[in-house]
């Protein structure tokens, strides 16, 4: 849930609104006319709200002091500095740089914010006295996107937070669900790859893919796959890329991460919500009903297929949050409850691994020697004839140790998802008052000099460990901040590792990224109002593995099995064979001998249907035609060669009528002289069979 996360770094750049701290007048920056009754207003709001709530003295400031921090100005605190230095959260970094602390206090209106950079501290809010630091800020940006709190990550602590998380945890996250669900995100691994195979492929942009979209839209796939058991609520497009539907869609989920907590003045003093000063709320609408447009109908029409009995079986996540029950066998969940928690799943999802991996995939094109290492990681470990696997990741440590790095220097969102506290403590010797709001600076803890060597360096290596054990993109100690620690920690650690890992290894394994024609080097910038790349990353992108899937395709077994070299001197159908001699099985002679074969070199399948109907497989451990082989050495790959062998050759049938090309009268079977392939490359003629929306979209 780091997007949520995200959402609380921004100060977005819409803000209109700058304030002079020395004259106390506010300037309004477009119109000053049009804002300065707005002005008026607020502060007569202030000062009426100030005079019914005096800030409460707490008996512990009189023995411990409140953090370091700006001076704050009396009622407003420091409302008026974070109305002047947008963004919000890159003043907050460096006042704390110039006070050189690793843990401030600003106070606006009447709530102290504690931002904090340091994993010790970090640890002794989330870990040491977590169960203070465990609610959630009610505030606008929280009250929209959570229908009102319905939901887990933006609800403040109590029952309805433990009830979706418990949810979450054992019906929707649970390792169980993660394997059910593995064939849609398979399927979305493997339309990433189509979709980027089809950029590289179109003439018009020269093989320059915009990443950001590849990243974004395979996120926002993998989780409407997950949830509605469809990618497109469209028809999407042609290459496989999103639609305006889907674009839309994605749209609504940045803007709702990024408005979510961004200092609007009201999250601070609520009554002002209703003014709506800096526009925030008006955008915040549009963008929840904008993804609530897409996902509602889909799921008020999933409730009445299960009501009419029109659905039977459970196929995705929808169907398991309409289907939980009560102890009285009513639904355990509201349309309502499930339109929300909707929601703050897709934000949770999309943002972290599709900014990590585009940001990863920059620093590398300009260090190419880590492009280089993760190739030769992704062949060794899975080879060129079949792509990288969820089966691979755990194998994968300088794949994770790229991603992981990218968690560290360019994190999606600047803080944590704040924490607020439910009553006074004190915290590494500050006081920290109840109703708090903590802030971990994502950005504070990755960059934090004590902990990281050249902090600002790009360096994946630094994850490894020296005695080879698994890299893992979760950080519990907080030396950096990826999905957090404690009972507000993040509920898709799994979830999102794998998205994450998928999502880079897919990237690198497939393709061979290089600069843009034009360019000397990717322009490593930040946004100034986020943490986004400042552009998003235009890269050249090659299929790597076409020329080896080619190879296969025309070289599908060499005349021999790979070599068995014997170990001890052995005797074998009465022969002597020394130690250290290569066995050579002909496959050619073997599915061609005339002892075993009728008429060995007709083309006969029907040759291999059983009397008794029974399967025919590709397998042969009798070795009367060489396929896996057999033995201790025999392929491990039999069943995902079978299927890839047979799903190929039974969809090109499918879908494709075959005949000779025009000029020709017959295909000449002849063999190339230096291997098994046809001579020449099959060319014929193929005219679709089926529906034509069956071609359109993969
Ligand atoms: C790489 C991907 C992800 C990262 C880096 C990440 C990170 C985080 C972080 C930092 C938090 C806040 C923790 C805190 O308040 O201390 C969080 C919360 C949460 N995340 Fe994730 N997240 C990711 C993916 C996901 C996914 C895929 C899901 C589910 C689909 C998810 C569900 C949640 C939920 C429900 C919470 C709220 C927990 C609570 O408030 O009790 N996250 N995540």
């Amino acid at each position: 849930m780091k997007n949520i996360t995200s959402a609380i770094s921004f100060s977005p750049s819409s803000q209109t609104l700058f304030y002079d701290t020395l004259d106390m007048a506010w300037v309004g920056f477009s119109s000053t006319l049009f804002i300065f009754p707005n002005i008026l207003l607020l502060i007569a709001t202030i000062f009426f709200f100030y005079a019914k709530r005096k800030p409460q003295i707490n008996e512990k400031t009189k023995q411990f002091s409140l953090p370091p921090g700006p001076k704050a100005w009396p009622i407003v605190g420091n409302l008026p500095e974070v109305i002047q230095n947008k963004p919000t959260f890159r003043w907050i970094h460096k006042i704390m740089e110039q006070m050189n602390v690793e843990i401030t206090c600003l106070r606006l209106g009447n709530v102290h914010v504690i931002p904090v950079t340091s994993p010790e501290i970090g640890l002794e809010f989330l870990r040491k006295q977590d169960s203070i630091f465990s609610s959630r800020p009610f505030n606008m940006g929280a009250d929209l996107t959570s229908g009102g709190y319905l939901t887990t990550a933006l609800v403040p602590f109590g029952e309805q937070w433990k009830k979706m998380k418990k949810i979450l945890a054992s019906e929707v996250l649970s390792p169980e669900k993660h394997r059910w669900l593995h064939g849609k995100r398979a399927d979305e691994a493997d339309h990433l790859v189509h979709y980027v195979y089809n950029q590289c492929m179109n003439s018009v942009t020269g093989g320059v893919v915009n990443v950001r979209i590849a990243t974004q839209h395979y996120c926002g796939n993998v989780i409407r796959k997950m949830i509605f058991n469809k990618r497109f609520f469209g028809k999407g497009m042609a290459d496989g890329g999103p639609g305006v539907e889907e674009e839309e869609h994605l749209e609504g989920l940045f803007t709702i991460l990024e408005y979510l907590n961004s200092f609007s003045v009201s999250d601070y003093i609520p009554w002002l919500r209703r003014l709506d000063l800096d526009g925030h709320e008006k955008i915040m609408k549009k963008a929840v009903a904008s993804v609530r447009k897409y996902n509602d109908p889909e799921i008020d029409e999933r409730i009445q297929q299960w009501r009419n009995g029109a659905k039977k079986e459970q196929e995705d996540v929808l169907d398991v949050l309409v289907m939980l029950k009560d102890k009285n066998d009513n639904p355990l969940l509201s349309p309502e409850e499930i339109k929300a928690q909707i929601v703050e799943l897709m934000i949770a999802t999309v943002d972290n691994p599709s900014n990590a991996v585009e940001w990863a995939i920059a620093e590398m094109i300009n260090q190419p020697e880590m492009l280089q290492r993760a190739i030769e990681e992704l062949d060794s470990v899975v080879g060129k004839n079949r792509l990288v696997q969820e089966s691979n990741l755990s194998q994968l440590n300088y794949v994770k140790a790229c991603a992981r790095e990218a968690f560290r220097l360019h994190p999606f969102a600047p803080f944590n998802v704040p924490h607020v506290s439910i009553s006074d403590t004190t915290v590494a010797g500050y006081f920290i008052p109840k109703g708090s709001h903590v802030l971990l600076s994502r950005r504070g803890l990755g960059r934090n000099p004590k902990v990281w060597e050249e902090p600002l360096k790009f360096k994946p290596e630094r994850h490894l460990k020296d005695d080879g054990s698994g890299v893992v993109l979760a950080e519990p100690n907080l030396r950096l901040l990826s999905f957090s620690t404690g009972r507000r920690g993040c509920s898709g650690v799994t979830l999102g590792s794998t998205i994450t890992t998928m999502l880079l290894a897919r990237l690198l394994q497939g393709f061979t990224w290089s600069l843009p024609p034009t360019m000397s080097s990717i322009d490593l910038t930040e946004s100034v109002d986020n943490l986004f790349l400042a552009k998003p990353l235009l890269a050249l992108a090659r299929p790597r593995l076409a020329e080896k899937l080619e190879a296969f395709r025309l070289h599908p077994v060499g005349p021999f099995n790979i070599p068995h070299v014997s170990i001890s001197d052995t005797t074998v159908a009465g022969y002597f064979i020394p130690e250290g001699s290569h066995i050579l099985l002909s496959s050619q002679g073997i599915g061609r001998n005339p002892k075993i074969w009728e008429e060995p070199l007709k083309f006969k399948p029907e040759r291999h249907l059983k009397d008794d109907g029974s399967d025919v497989v590709l397998d042969e451990p009798n070795l009367h035609l060489f396929s896996f082989s057999t033995g201790r050495r025999g392929c491990p790959g039999v069943t995902l060669g079978s299927a890839m062998t047979t799903m190929l050759l039974a969809r090109l049938l499918q879908g494709f009528t075959w005949s000779l090309p025009p000029t020709m009268s017959s295909i000449n079977l002849t063999e190339s002289m230096g291997g098994l392939s046809l001579e020449k490359p099959l060319l014929a003629l193929a005219r679709p069979r089926l529906a034509e929306n069956l071609y359109t979209s993969p």
